[in-house]
């Protein structure tokens, strides 16, 4: 049968961070992904995709989370067979470590892992249906190296100014110009953009590096909240947590 692709973006509020659902309802087993699963969302996650009658394989991050504990692990925990993913640039555990160019396979659907380090060291976007004549929606998943009109901050994990706005012009920028992009996080009410719309009105990326080097240095944003707990369980794929929580 036929790929077809089922989509669901997802909203976890104390953190104001996008879960993204995938799945190939032409598979038999109707595979699926999750992006980007928080603790606290896991069980409403969980139930939709038993809702859905979809099978999930993968519970992938697109980085090293500072600002909340990923879902990975408890998924794990509750769902037996899933697999966590994270990039090897990110130095976290997982049971799948990927690197540029990769495809993470969802029945026929894939999506395909660029390297977009900046916000963190290890920070990677997951693209849809490049190179490939797969007929559904171009869509990207850039967790925090782009926000729709805005970006990650650069400030700790290995961040850097420089590495993220090479990554954000050479590996998201290049692509489709109508190729939807999904970030990890909205903090102002938006919900999906275009590449086509960031080249022209982010207010921080359309600018030339050194301005956007002075942009990032000057944003003045407390740390996260829950960083301390966050990173370190974070690092494991939120693995430490599973006992006090299932
Ligand atoms: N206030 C929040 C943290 C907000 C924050 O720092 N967001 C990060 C993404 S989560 S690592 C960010 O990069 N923001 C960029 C920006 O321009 O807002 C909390 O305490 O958790
Ligand atoms: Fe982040």
């Amino acid at each position: 049968m036929a790929a077809r692709l089922l989509f669901r973006q997802l909203f976890e509020k104390e953190s104001s961070t996008y879960t993204y659902l995938l799945a190939d309802l032409g598979h038999p087993d109707k595979l699926a992904v999750l992006i980007d699963p928080v603790d606290r969302t896991v069980d409403r996650d969980i139930t939709l995709v038993k809702e859905l009658g979809l099978k999930l394989v993968y519970a992938m991050n697109t980085h090293v989370h500072a600002d909340h504990v990923t879902g990975t692990g408890l998924i794990k925990a509750k769902m037996p067979g899933v697999k966590s993913v994270i990039s090897k640039a990110s130095k976290a555990v997982a049971d799948h470590v990927v690197e540029h160019g990769d495809k993470i396979y969802f029945g026929d659907l894939f999506l395909e892992v660029r390297a977009t380090p900046g916000h963190t060291v290890g920070c990677v976007t997951y693209v849809t249906g490049v190179g490939s004549d797969q007929p559904y929606p171009r869509m990207a998943f850039t967790g925090d190296a782009l926000l729709i009109h805005g970006c990650g901050r650069t400030d700790f994990q290995g961040g850097s100014s420089h590495q993220l706005y090479q990554s954000v012009h050479s590996q998201i920028f290049t692509l489709p110009k109508d190729m939807l992009l999904y970030p990890g996080h909205d903090y102002k009410g938006f919900t999906v953009t275009t590449v086509g719309e960031e080249i022209v009105y982010n207010p921080r990326l359309t600018k030339d590096e050194e301005t956007f080097k002075d942009i990032m240095e000057n944003l003045n944003l407390a740390y996260p909240k829950m960083m301390d707990v966050a990173v370190p369980s974070n690092m494991v794929c939120g693995l430490q947590d599973i006992i006090s929580k299932v």
